[in-house]
């Protein structure tokens, strides 16, 4: 709720900042005309069309820089940037289109013309480089959230897949762990528990693993732990410290967690489909043999 109030006043907040950006732009243009036609009332005389195609263009492409920010999805430091600065670069745009036209006084070619229009590149140049950042910022987290499971902030099943992808042609062992009778735990005490069961045991396990593997929520009440190498004591030892950090997890009514774990070791030639089917095949084993126990494939 606070969050969509929040929204919706940006979103006000915003279409005020458009019309005053939009508004400022159109009558900076129109008081540069005026002002023109004020002081050069005899413009029959001065009018002389030197040049005047180029610099219309220019002028128009700005605009139209000005009309696409406008309708961009910035954040709002960069847009006030980029709008200022485009203001000021057109209305040095509209001097230099108009001294193509008319004669003008000498210290607006020198100073009003030039200081306008560099101080307008300045700031666009400057908001350009907030919108990158800003850009860069998005990027990485999007990528972030693709990969990171959004309950417990572990790894998830695409982040473990493209790993195990990555080193195919390593030997590894892959560890599938998953809670034993999870819906009861759900029915009984609430999705609510079973959440936080998920969120306690990801954090648990997460400061067992070493640097070089990687541990993900594969989805539901499913776990998974790629080891580099394939020592087999090693897995058996891991397993077990797993299959004790679980049950240090209670529940109300003196009722623990278990988890069952099924160990697939990669031979050099073998598909990821193989590995992955054999440590399903021996999680299987692992659950029909009476839970809480780990099997080897
Ligand atoms: N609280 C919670 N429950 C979930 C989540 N994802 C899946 N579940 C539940 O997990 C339960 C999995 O149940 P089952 O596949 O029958 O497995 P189980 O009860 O653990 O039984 P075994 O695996 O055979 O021991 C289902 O009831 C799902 O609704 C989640 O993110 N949070």
């Amino acid at each position: 709720m606070a969050y969509c109030e929040n929204e919706f006043n940006q979103q006000l907040e915003r279409k005020w900042l458009h019309r005053a950006f939009a508004s400022m732009f159109i009558l900076s243009l129109v008081l540069i005309v005026v002002l023109y036609c004020i002081f050069l009332p005899d413009l029959d005389e001065h009018i002389f069309l030197n040049g005047v195609l180029t610099d219309a263009i220019n002028f128009l492409i700005v605009v139209a820089i000005f009309v696409i920010v406008q309708k961009a999805n910035l954040s709002t430091t960069a847009y006030v940037h980029l709008s200022l600065g485009l203001t000021l670069w057109t209305a040095g745009l509209t001097f230099d289109l108009l001294d193509e036209i008319l004669t003008q006084p000498l210290f607006i070619g020198i100073y009003v013309e030039d200081i306008l229009r560099t101080a307008g590149m300045l700031l666009t140049c400057y908001g350009l480089k907030l919108t990158m950042a800003d850009l860069k910022r998005t990027q990485q987290r999007l990528s972030k959230e693709l990969t990171t499971d959004y309950l417990t902030k572990i790894a998830n099943r695409r982040f473990f897949y493209q790993h195990m992808q990555q080193v195919q042609t390593q030997r590894f062992t892959l560890i599938i762990i998953d809670i034993d009778f999870f819906k009861s735990i759900n029915d009984e005490f609430g999705h609510d528990v079973g959440d936080k069961v998920l969120t306690e045991l990801a954090a648990l396990y997460s400061k067992a693993f070493s640097q070089e593997c990687v541990f993900a929520r594969l989805g539901g009440e499913e776990f998974a732990v790629f080891v580099p190498g394939d020592d087999q004591q090693f897995a058996i030892e891991l397993s077990q410290q797993l299959l004790a950090i679980a049950r240090t997890i209670e529940l109300k009514k003196q009722r623990k967690v278990t988890v069952s774990i099924g160990v697939s070791f990669k031979t050099a030639n073998e598909s990821l489909t193989e590995v992955v089917k054999r440590a399903d095949q021996a999680l299987y084993k692992a659950k029909n043999s009476g839970r809480d126990q780990y099997n080897l494939a």
